[in-house]
């Protein structure tokens, strides 16, 4: 069972970003800044060709010189050396919404406070799907991996077995967008999650997801 009291195992028992754990993380949360930053250039930079053409230059020595380095192909390859923590350590890191150390991620900080999943998503242009608002796939990926870490509280953590969102006005860009979610209902191994994201304090969608606790559990992945 996890135990979500522990601030080691849970890096999300807190409302503040948990530090990163090693001078790995720290390095990796650093170098994902960067590249987090250069998404939203990428998509809103006006230069010039020529100064596009130079700094792509510049990027694919540094992209090329990183390529040389070992590597560990997904979370569980970080968690077989022993060398980078444990997976909840590990997920908080790289998760593909909520990872500090994940470029992509839009941004996601998550806590649990009992049953209640509390959250804050930001999401910058790269993120933009109808003018000016969040691509509503983003607004989904947010909601599944917010409500997947708040099924966890449950005790029989499992994968998405499906995910409903509506969407109720459009969600604004760079906004902080606070999220809150509860279980609405537990019955064997299928639990269901329910949550809400709100901008300036609206409302802008809704969500449910049922997830369903493998016949192998989850908590193994933890090991
Ligand atoms: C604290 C720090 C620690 C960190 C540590 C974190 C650890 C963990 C956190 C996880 C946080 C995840 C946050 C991201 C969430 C994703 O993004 S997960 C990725 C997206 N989801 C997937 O890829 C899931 C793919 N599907 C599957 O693997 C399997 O179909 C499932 C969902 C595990 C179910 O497989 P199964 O266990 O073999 O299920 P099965 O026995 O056939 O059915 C069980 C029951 O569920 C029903 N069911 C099965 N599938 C479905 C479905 N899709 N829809 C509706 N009902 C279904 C069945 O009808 C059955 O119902 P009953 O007959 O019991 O009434």
């Amino acid at each position: 069972m996890f135990d979500l009291t522990d601030p080691v195992f849970n890096p999300y028992a807190s409302e503040e970003i948990t530090p990163p754990h090693t001078r790995e993380w720290a390095a990796k949360r650093k170098l994902a800044r960067v590249l987090h930053q250069l998404n939203e250039l990428a998509v809103t930079c006006n230069a010039s060709v020529e100064e596009i053409e130079a700094r792509t230059a510049d990027l694919q020595v540094v992209a090329d010189s990183l390529a040389t380095a070992p590597r560990c192909l997904g979370t569980l390859a970080f968690v077989k050396t022993g060398d980078h923590g444990n997976y909840g350590q590990i997920n908080h890191e790289l998760n593909a919404v909520g990872g500090h150390s994940n470029p992509l991620a839009p941004g996601l900080n998550i806590w649990l406070e009992g049953a209640v999943a509390h959250g804050v998503a930001r999401c910058h242009h790269a993120y933009e799907g109808p003018p000016g608002f969040v691509h509503g796939g983003y607004v989904a990926a947010i909601f599944d991996q917010f409500l997947g870490m708040a099924q966890i509280a449950g005790g029989r953590p499992g994968m998405t077995g499906s995910l409903s969102v509506r969407y109720l006005r459009p969600t604004p860009l760079d906004t902080d967008l606070t999220l809150r979610a509860e279980m609405a209902e537990t019955v064997g191994r299928k639990t269901v999650m329910r949550g809400e994201m709100l901008a300036g304090g609206k409302v802008t969608a809704t969500a449910e997801g049922l997830f369903i606790e493998p016949q192998r559990p989850l908590q193994t992945l933890a090991r």
